[in-house]
C-alpha cells in the first residue's frame, strides 16, 4: 500500500480581466493569503543536487555536439532542470550512464515539441510542417529500410537537422541499456506521443480547445509515458515483455503517465495561459468548457488528479494481486516513484515558477 500525503498546492489567482490587463483576480482580495487546494501524491523524494547537476552538465555537452546548445536552449535546460527531474523520479537510480541516457531523451522529446509543435520563436507562425516533421522525428528512432540511394538521402536529411539528429543519437544511447523489447516500448510510446502532439496542432489550427474528456484522452498519449516506461531499464532489470504487455500493467502505465503529466498541466497553466497561442492544459480546458474562473477550474483539475490517483491505487493493488511476479510490483513501485518525483519537480522548477 503506497502512502499518499496531502500536498497543499497554490491555486492560481491571476486571470485576465476583460480589458486584457493581468492582475489579482476578484477571487483573491489584495493582501489575502493565496488559496491552496490538496493534491494527493506519495511523499516528496530526496534531492540529490550533485547528481542532478552532473546530468545537466552532461546533456548540455551533448546538446553542443547536436547543435542545440543555443543560449536560449541552455538557459532552458537550467530552468527545466531535467537532471533534477530524473533524480527525483528515479530515487533509487545510481547508474549515471543510464540516467544520462534518460535525461537526453527528455531533452530530445522536449525539443521536438519546442521546434516542431509549440507556438514560439523557434517555429514560423505559418508553419504547416508538423505532420511531415513528426514523421521524420519518428523515422529518426525507427529507421526506414530504403534503397541505398534513398537511405543516404534520409541519413543526410537526419544528420543535417539538429532536432532529428538529437532523436537519433539519444535513442541510440538509450538502446545501449535496453533490451530489444524495452527499446520497442520506447519507439511505440514516442509514436503515441507524436499523435498527441498532432492532435494539439489540430485544435490549434481551428483555435478551439477540446472538451475535458477528449483533452485527457489525448494527454494520456501526449504524456511522460516514454519516461515512466524506462523505470525498469534505469534500475537495470526488465519487466518481461509478456508482463509489460498485460492489460493490467498497460492500464497502470497509462494512468500513471496521465497523472504525472497533469502535474505539468497544473504547474505550467498560468505561464501557458499568459503565453502566446492556445493554452493546452486541463485548467484552461475546464475554464473554457465550463465558463468558470481559472481558480475554480484549477481546483476541479486537482480533484480530477486526486480521483485518478485513487483509481491508480486500485489499479496497482488489482495488478499485484493478479500478477504476483515480484518484477511487476517492482515496476509499479517505479511508476509511483515517477509520480512522486514528477509532482515535486514541476512545482519547484524555474520553467514553471518564473
Ligand atoms: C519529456 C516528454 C516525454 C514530454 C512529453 C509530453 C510533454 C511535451 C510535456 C509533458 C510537456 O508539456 P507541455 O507541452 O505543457 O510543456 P511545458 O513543459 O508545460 O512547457
Ligand atoms: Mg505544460
Amino acid at each position: 500500500m503506497i502512502e499518499l500525503v496531502q500536498h497543499d498546492t497554490p491555486v492560481p489567482s491571476r486571470q485576465q480581466h476583460t480589458d486584457g490587463v493581468w492582475g489579482t483576480s476578484a477571487c483573491t482580495p489584495p493582501g489575502a493569503q493565496p488559496r491552496t487546494t490538496p493534491l494527493y501524491c506519495p511523499p516528496t523524494p530526496p534531492e540529490r543536487p550533485e547528481l542532478a547537476a552532473e546530468l545537466n552538465r552532461r546533456v548540455i555537452v551533448w546538446m553542443t555536439e547536436m547543435g542545440l546548445a543555443s543560449e536560449e536552449n541552455v538557459a532552458g535546460v537550467h530552468d527545466h532542470d531535467p537532471g533534477r527531474g530524473i533524480t527525483l523520479c528515479h530515487p533509487g537510480g545510481d547508474d549515471v550512464e543510464r540516467m544520462t541516457a534518460a535525461t537526453k531523451m527528455i531533452i530530445a522529446e522536449t525539443v521536438v515539441d519546442d521546434y516542431y509543435c509549440e507556438t514560439n520563436s523557434r517555429r514560423a507562425a505559418d508553419d504547416q510542417q508538423i505532420g511531415p516533421n513528426l514523421s521524420m522525428a519518428q523515422s529518426a528512432i525507427d529507421a526506414p529500410c530504403l534503397t541505398g540511394t534513398h537511405q543516404a538521402q534520409w541519413d543526410k536529411r537526419r544528420d543535417d537537422d539538429p532536432v532529428l539528429r538529437a532523436q537519433h543519437d539519444a535513442f541510440n544511447d538509450l538502446k545501449r541499456f535496453s533490451t530489444p523489447a524495452q527499446a520497442r516500448r520506447t519507439t511505440h510510446d514516442i509514436a503515441q506521443l507524436y499523435l498527441g502532439y498532432n492532435a494539439e496542432n489540430g485544435w490549434r489550427l481551428i483555435n478551439r480547445l477540446p472538451p475535458a474528456w477528449q483533452y485527457l484522452a489525448n494527454r494520456q498519449m501526449n504524456s511522460f509515458r516514454p519516461c515512466l516506461a524506462l523505470t525498469d531499464m534505469l534500475d537495470g532489470y526488465e519487466l518481461p515483455p509478456e508482463l509489460y504487455a498485460h492489460p493490467l500493467v498497460q492500464d497502470c502505465t497509462a494512468r500513471a503517465s496521465l497523472i504525472a503529466t497533469l502535474h505539468n498541466d497544473l504547474a505550467s497553466c498560468e505561464r501557458e495561459i499568459r503565453g502566446p497561442g492556445l493554452p493546452f492544459n486541463l485548467p484552461a480546458v475546464i475554464q473554457a468548457e465550463e465558463h468558470i474562473p481559472l481558480d475554480e477550474a484549477f481546483v476541479k483539475s486537482c480533484e480530477i488528479h486526486n480521483e485518478l490517483i485513487q483509481e491508480f491505487e486500485a489499479d496497482t493493488e488489482r495488478t499485484t494481486s493478479a500478477l504476483p511476479d515480484p518484477t511487476v510490483a517492482r515496476y509499479l513501485t517505479g511508476l509511483w516513484a515517477w509520480i512522486a518525483g514528477c509532482r515535486h519537480w514541476h512545482f519547484t522548477t524555474a520553467r514553471h515558477t518564473a
